[in-house]
């Protein structure tokens, strides 16, 4: 089965086949919980493989040990951060759906990594505004860092490109997209991996 996914062509995209059958290399637990994943109704919600191996190459790049999942899922990302980051790495993931929650717990421990995810069973307001505010806190005394921020810029059918009136989640990311290309205090990157993934780069 196809490991990537991508807005329109999917199954059919034989230039995305190529890509991950010549570039994915999935840990063997994260094999699982994609496996398991494919059960739930939602899965289509899932990060794709080539994606977060992406995200986890650019976490070994800058040598990242702090990185914030926002909406977890069932922890695809979230579990291939914590394994690319040192042991002192921390995943701080965010989740509104205990049923998720349960489903990621026991391939985080399989993997090894459960100390390395703080899971926060709350809203990504809450966990946003308690790790931006600690990490304000805390600039005074540490030396800058380089700040990624990545989201999901495409939605995964793509309906962001010309979204419909009524269409609130395609509205707001290409009111998101549109407002970030103009944002002079970042670097900016759209890449079409995926669902869709910016990197915002602070100057
Ligand atoms: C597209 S999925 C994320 C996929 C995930 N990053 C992965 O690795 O597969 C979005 C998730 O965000 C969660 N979510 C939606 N609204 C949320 C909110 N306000 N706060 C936290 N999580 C939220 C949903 O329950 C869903 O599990």
């Amino acid at each position: 089965a196809l490991i990537g996914k991508t807005h329109g062509s999917g199954g059919e995209d034989l230039v995305l086949q190529y890509v991950v059958n010549n570039s994915l290399r999935e840990h063997p637990v994260l094999t699982k919980l994609r496996l398991r994943t494919l059960q739930d109704q939602w899965s289509i919600m899932m990060v794709s493989s080539d994606q977060a191996q992406f995200m986890a190459n650019l976490i070994r790049l800058i040598n990242a040990t702090k990185a914030i999942e926002i909406g977890m899922y069932t922890g695809y990302n979230a579990l291939s951060m914590a394994l690319a980051m040192p042991e002192n790495g921390r995943v701080v993931a965010c989740e509104i759906q205990d049923s998720y929650i349960n489903i990621a717990k026991p391939f985080f421990k399989e993997a090894g990594v459960q100390n390395k995810i703080d899971i926060q069973h709350q809203t990504a307001m809450k966990t946003l505004s308690k790790c931006l505010c600690i990490s304000h806190s805390r600039r005074t005394h540490t030396k800058r860092r380089r700040t990624v921020v990545t989201t999901s810029c495409l939605d995964c059918d793509g309906k962001v490109v010309n979204p419909a009136p009524s269409d609130q989640t395609s509205q707001s990311l290409d009111a998101l997209n549109k407002k970030l290309h103009k944002d002079q205090r970042i670097d900016l990157s759209m890449l079409t991996v995926g669902d869709g993934l910016t990197l915002a780069i602070k100057r």
